[in-house]
């Protein structure tokens, strides 16, 4: 797979590990920044791994912030894109075969680096299952979209 990561200087520390993680498994990393911990403004980071997934350059995103929660909120907003804070490996593999969550969000100032590691592992090791009732509530969060589209 093609993978997407963005942190922000809050995540930056976490990010050398995260790319390790990604790249144990065979994966590709998109890296798009940033490249000090220099104060920048998580949502233009967050958009530019959202912009590679909805354009289908990537198959899923990590973002890191110092928290997980402001890249969760940028990406959320970003059509196509299901995005999770998981801190634990249980929310990073069932996000994703359950609720087809493709960007993971992680908090450089929450969680040190085996950790990341392992929830790295967890998220891109796992499969959307598509049973008919992820299925079904997966097209009712896609229906979710469409009406925002709208109003
Ligand atoms: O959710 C927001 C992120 O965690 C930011 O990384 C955090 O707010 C950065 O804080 P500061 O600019 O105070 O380092």
């Amino acid at each position: 797979m093609r993978v997407a990561i963005a942190c922000d200087h809050g995540g930056f520390p976490l990010k050398a590990h995260v790319i390790e993680a990604v790249r144990s498994l065979g994966h590709e990393v998109v890296d798009f920044g940033v490249f000090s911990e220099e104060r920048v403004d998580y949502p233009d980071f967050a958009e530019k791994a959202g912009r590679a997934l909805q354009r289908g350059e990537v198959e899923r995103a990590i973002l890191i912030c110092a928290s997980g929660i402001g890249v969760n909120i940028a990406a959320n907003k970003m059509r196509g894109v299901y995005a999770g804070v998981c801190h634990d490996t249980y929310s990073a593999h069932q996000g994703v075969e359950h609720d087809n969550m493709n960007a993971l969000c992680l908090g450089g100032r929450i969680i040190g680096p085996e950790l990341a590691k392992e929830i790295v592992r967890a998220f891109l090791n796992a499969k959307f299952l598509g049973e008919d009732r992820y299925q079904r509530r997966f097209e009712k969060v896609q229906a979710l979209e469409e009406e925002a589209k709208r109003r």
